[in-house]
């Protein structure tokens, strides 16, 4: 049975049987279906390898890695790619270049962590702490020098608050006090800027990016502005569709804005949509204004740098 789509509906990933709104195909809804049984099945256990190669199913390497910054928004960039017709997502961060116990499983124990996709679909992780780890550019080089790296950024000093809250979250959750973001954030002998604090450190996009430069040309990076991406996503995502030389499938249906979340949040089809989970979009605690100001004119220079090397300039105080 073929099913002959309303305007412009067409299957977006055909593995999970989604539909949006990008084309005027027809589908062939029953394969689409078969494939989706035939997958569960496998992950039942019930379904032979035979089957799903027969099904022409791989699991495949990552094309293209969104390799940080840790609350830059990598969630939501990954998910939002994943509208995508072409793109499948690792859900889960996999942690391979990062971890040493990982690492030391090898390229087939990766590979294996990637969901089932088709041959001309590219497969997508997000693991934000590979910017800030020494050991991974290497890594990943060694694994394909031609890899494509995507960094989503925020404004350093909202993105280190960020951090901070997800830390005091979780000290929280389990009934321990914490430090305040300005005790960490500012050295108490010196009143200067406290690099050691990780949530600073991670701020500093030219230091971490410096290290991958020696390893990958700035061609094989896209920068994503992720507060952008919060505000207004499309043209966001359809920079990294061109980046990633993929159609752009992407549009305006596919994103709707919930009031009651103040986010964007993703629509597969009629019937499917979701947001991020409540664990993104934290309310940040109010920090002193005079550790704003301290932290901003801190990260100017670096900034300032940050758009020499990436050529891509941000408003950023
Ligand atoms: N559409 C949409 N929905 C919800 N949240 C969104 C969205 N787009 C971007 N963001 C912002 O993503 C921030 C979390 O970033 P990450 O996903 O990179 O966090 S993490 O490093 O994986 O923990 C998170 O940061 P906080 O607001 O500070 O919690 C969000 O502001």
């Amino acid at each position: 049975m073929w099913l002959k789509t309303g305007p412009g509906l067409q299957p977006i990933c055909p593995i999970d049987g989604r539909f949006g709104l990008h084309g005027q195909d027809e589908i062939p809804l029953r394969a689409l279906q078969f494939k989706r049984g035939l997958l569960h099945e496998f992950r039942k256990g019930n379904a032979s390898k035979e089957q799903i190669r027969l099904h022409s199913l791989v699991q495949q390497i990552p094309k293209a890695i969104i390799i940080g910054v840790r609350k830059g928004g990598t969630r939501a960039l990954l998910e939002m790619l994943n509208l995508h017709p072409a793109v499948v997502k690792a859900s889960q961060e996999i942690h391979f270049f990062d971890n040493d116990e990982n690492y030391a499983k090898g390229i087939e124990w990766y590979r294996k962590k990637m969901p089932f996709s088709y041959p001309h679909q590219i497969t997508i992780e997000k693991s934000p702490a590979y910017f800030i780890t020494e050991e991974v550019p290497e890594r990943i080089y060694k694994m394909n020098s031609s890899i494509k790296l995507l960094i989503i950024v925020r404004e350093p000093t909202t993105r280190a608050i960020s951090d901070y809250t997800q830390v005091l979250e979780g000290k929280e959750r389990k009934n321990k006090t914490y430090y305040k973001f300005e005790k960490l954030a500012i050295d108490s002998n010196t009143c200067e800027v406290n690099t050691k604090y990780k949530a600073v450190r991670t701020s500093i996009y030219t230091k971490h990016l410096e290290r991958w430069l020696k390893y990958f040309p700035i061609e094989q990076f896209h920068i994503v502005d992720g507060d952008r991406l919060i505000t207004e996503p499309l043209p966001e995502l359809q920079l990294v569709e061109k980046f990633l030389n993929l159609p752009p499938r992407i549009s305006q249906y596919n994103l709707y804005f919930n009031a009651t979340r103040g986010f964007y949040c993703l629509r597969f089809n009629i019937v499917f949509n979701k947001c991020l989970a409540g664990s993104k979009g934290r309310i940040h605690p109010e920090v002193d204004s005079s550790v704003i100001t301290k932290l901003r004119k801190f990260f100017h220079p670096f900034n300032q740098k940050f758009y020499q090397i990436t050529g891509r300039t941000f408003n950023w105080p």
